[in-house]
Order: structure tokens, then C-alpha cells, then sequence
């Protein structure tokens, strides 16, 4: 499992070791000791979460603030995400900026979210299955979020305007400089 820190501080990507053979394929999705070592983070996770979407889709960005904050480790089972983390971190020198990476169901790719981040994420392929840890539990009264087309955080979707499809909670989302 390869491990490196993107140039967002305590953001990383991911790349499992996989092993194939005549049956198939197979990887540790997540091996605690390794993570640890190789990113010299403290972390549990105490969440799994896994969601189904088409393409078009764009869920984000979403954060949970205070005590309940959440650091992701994020992935694709099937099917293929842009995926984005944008560092809200106050006192870093990366405030505001975004890290984005293609996650499929064949490269296997994760990246870990750290606390202080938005995270969010478009669909490129229908039937896609994203799946991820947190560290902290879901608070529905700390949820947050900054709207997905910020013009300050300017993020390429790679999806045209008019295939996508938001929740009825991430219409409504602020921007970045009105969360002050
Ligand atoms: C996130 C979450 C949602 N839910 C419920 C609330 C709601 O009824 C339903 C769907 O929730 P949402 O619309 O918030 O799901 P979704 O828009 O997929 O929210 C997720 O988006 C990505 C980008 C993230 O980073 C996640 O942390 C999370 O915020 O599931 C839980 O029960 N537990 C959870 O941990």
C-alpha cells in the first residue's frame, strides 16, 4: 500500500497493494497498523457508510463542525467518482483550496479527508458504489456545507451543468465566505 500525502497538508491518497490471480482479485482495503505508520496520524474509525448513485450526481460539500467533526477515508467499489476535499482549516496556509481525484472501481484509489475539510464528490458512471470511515459519528445538528458550484472554490466537476443532480439539502448550501 503505497501512501502520500497530497499538498494539502494531512490529506493523503492511497493506493492498495492488489494481488490477482485465476479467481480474481484481492487487497486490504484498510489495514490500521499500516495506516498509522505510514501517515503518522492517530486515528479510529467508528463509522462505515456506503451509498448508491448515477451519474450526474454531485453529493457535497459537506463537513460536520465542532466535537463532531469527521475525518474520511474515502473510496469506489464500483463505478467512478471525482472526488474533492477542500481544506477549511483556518490557520493553514491551503485555506480555501481543493484537492481532487478520479476514484473507480478498478484503480481502487482512496484518500483520506482529515478533519477541518469539506469533502464532496461528483458521479461519473451510473451504478456507482462510494464507500467510506469516519472517525466521529453522524450528527444530523452539525452538519454543514458549502455549495457545490462556490465560485471562490471554483471545482471542475467534469460533469455539464445540466446533468446534475443535487439533494434537496445541498441546493440551499452557503457559500464559503458567508459561513464567516
Ligand atoms: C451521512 C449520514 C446520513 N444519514 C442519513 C440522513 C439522510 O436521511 C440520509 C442521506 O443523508 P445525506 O443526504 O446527508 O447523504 P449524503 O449527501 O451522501 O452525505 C454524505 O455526503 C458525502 C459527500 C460526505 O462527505 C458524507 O460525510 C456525507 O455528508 O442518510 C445517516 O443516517 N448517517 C450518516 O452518517
Amino acid at each position: 500500500m503505497t501512501i502520500t500525502e497530497t499538498y494539502l497538508k494531512g490529506c493523503f491518497e492511497i493506493e492498495p497493494t492488489v494481488f490477482g490471480d485465476d479467481r480474481g482479485t484481492f487487497f486490504e482495503s484498510f489495514n490500521e497498523k499500516e495506516f498509522i505508520d505510514k501517515t503518522n496520524l492517530s486515528i479510529h474509525f467508528v463509522q462505515d457508510n456506503q451509498s448508491t448513485s448515477e451519474r450526474g450526481v454531485v453529493r457535497g460539500l459537506h463537513f460536520q463542525t465542532g466535537n463532531f467533526a469527521q475525518a474520511k477515508l474515502v473510496r469506489v467499489i464500483q463505478g467512478k467518482v471525482l472526488d474533492v476535499a477542500v481544506d477549511l482549516r483556518r490557520n493553514s496556509s491551503t485555506f480555501g483550496q481543493h484537492f481532487s481525484c478520479i476514484l473507480t472501481g478498478k484503480n481502487n484509489k482512496q484518500l483520506f479527508v482529515p478533519r477541518g475539510f469539506a469533502h464532496g464528490f461528483s458521479v461519473l458512471e451510473d451504478d456507482t458504489i462510494f464507500a467510506y470511515k469516519c472517525d466521529n459519528y453522524y450528527n444530523k445538528a452539525s452538519e454543514s456545507g458549502i455549495v457545490y458550484n462556490d465560485p471562490q472554490l471554483n471545482i471542475d466537476w467534469m460533469l455539464d451543468e445540466q446533468e446534475i443532480v443535487l439533494s434537496e439539502k445541498d441546493k440551499v448550501l452557503e457559500l464559503l465566505n458567508v459561513l464567516g
